[in-house]
C-alpha cells in the first residue's frame, strides 16, 4: 500500500492553505491578545479559531474515531499530548504567533502526521509570503512544487546559523541561550538569524537559506512537519546533545550536514524543559 497516504498529504496541503487565508483575513482586523504560561506566550481568537477549523476539516475528512489530533491550542486546554501508534495529525495553527501578533511577516500554519509514532509527511504554508513547503517521507521536499534541498556548506565559518529565544524568561536559561548564539557568532559563522517561527526557519533549513536551526523550548507541533520537510530535503536532525532526534524532548538541531550540526552542538548549552509527553501534574 505504497500510496496509502497521499490523499492525507493532499488534503493535508488543501487544509493548510484555507488556515492560512482564514489568518491573512483576521490579520486585517483588530486582533485581541492573551496570554498562556506567563506574559510574553501570546494567543489570539485566531489560534484557537484556526486549529478548529482544521481539526474539523481533518475529522470531518477522515472519520472522528480513526485518528488523534494534538494541537497547540487544544494541549493548551488540557487534551494529552502523547504519540500513539495510531495515525496522529500534530498541528501548529499559528506558528509565529508574535509575529502575527505584532505584524512581523513570518507567520505559518504547520500541519505534520504521523503513524506508528513515525513521521509520515509535514506541510508548512508560510501564510504571509505565500509559500507551501511540503514533503512526504521518502519522496522529497518542496516549496511550491518546486524540489527543494538543504544547502551544501561544510565549512562553519561560511554559515548562516538560526535560532529563537522562546517566551520562558527564566534568567538563567535567558543567560544559556545569550551565552551559546556569543560562542556560535564568534566561532565566527557569517551571521544569526531568527524568523520567529519554527516551521519557517525549518523551511529556511530546508531550502538551503541558513546552515542550521537549533532551539530549546520548543514544541512538537512548531516542529513536527518541519523536521520531515528537512530530511527530504538531504538535512540532518538531532538532538542538541547529539542524541538521536526525539520529537516530544523540546529540544532540537536541524542541519544540512552533520559537519555542521556537530560543530553547532559543541557550543549549545543545554538547560533542562519539561518533554511535551510528560504526565500532566495535578494541582
Ligand atoms: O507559540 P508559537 O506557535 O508562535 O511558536 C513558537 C516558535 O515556533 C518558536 O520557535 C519561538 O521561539 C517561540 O517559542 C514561539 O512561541
Ligand atoms: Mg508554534
Amino acid at each position: 500500500m505504497a500510496d496509502q497516504w497521499q490523499e492525507a498529504y493532499d488534503f493535508a496541503v488543501q487544509v493548510a492553505r484555507a488556515a492560512g487565508a482564514v489568518i491573512r483575513k483576521a490579520g486585517e482586523c483588530e486582533i485581541k491578545v492573551q496570554t498562556k504560561s506567563c506574559t510574553v506566550d501570546l494567543v489570539t481568537q485566531t489560534d484557537e479559531r484556526v486549529e478548529k477549523i482544521i481539526i474539523g476539516s481533518l475529522k470531518e475528512q477522515f472519520g472522528e474515531g480513526t485518528h488523534c489530533f494534538i494541537g497547540e491550542e487544544s494541549v493548551a486546554k488540557g487534551e494529552p499530548c502523547i504519540l500513539t501508534d495510531k495515525p496522529t495529525w500534530i498541528i501548529d495553527p499559528v506558528d509565529g504567533t508574535t509575529n502575527f501578533v505584532h505584524g512581523f511577516p513570518f507567520v505559518a500554519v504547520s500541519i505534520a502526521f504521523a503513524v506508528n509514532k513515525e513521521l509520515e509527511f509535514g506541510v508548512i504554508y508560510s501564510c504571509l509570503e505565500d509559500k507551501m513547503y511540503k514533503a512526504r517521507k521518502g519522496r522529497g521536499a518542496f516549496c511550491d512544487d518546486e524540489p527543494i534541498q538543504v544547502s551544501d556548506v561544510k565549512d562553519i565559518h561560511k554559515s548562516i546559523i538560526i535560532s529563537e529565544h522562546g517566551t520562558d524568561r527564566d534568567k538563567q536559561k535567558v543567560k544559556k541561550i545569550f551565552s551559546t548564539m556569543q560562542k556560535i557568532l564568534c566561532i565566527p559563522v557569517h551571521g544569526l538569524r531568527g524568523s520567529g517561527t519554527a516551521a519557517t526557519n525549518m523551511c529556511l533549513v530546508a531550502s538551503g537559506a541558513t546552515e542550521a536551526f537549533f532551539e530549546i523550548g520548543i514544541h512538537c507541533w512548531d516542529i513536527a512537519a518541519g523536521a520531515v520537510i528537512v530530511k527530504e530535503a538531504g538535512g540532518v536532525l538531532l538532538d542538541v546533545d547529539g542524541g538521536p532526534f526525539d520529537l516530544m524532548s523540546r529540544r532540537m538541531i536541524s542541519a544540512n550536514n552533520m559537519v555542521i550540526a556537530e560543530r553547532i552542538i559543541k557550543e549549545i548549552e543545554i538547560f533542562d524543559s519539561v518533554r511535551d509527553d510528560a504526565p500532566i501534574q495535578k494541582k
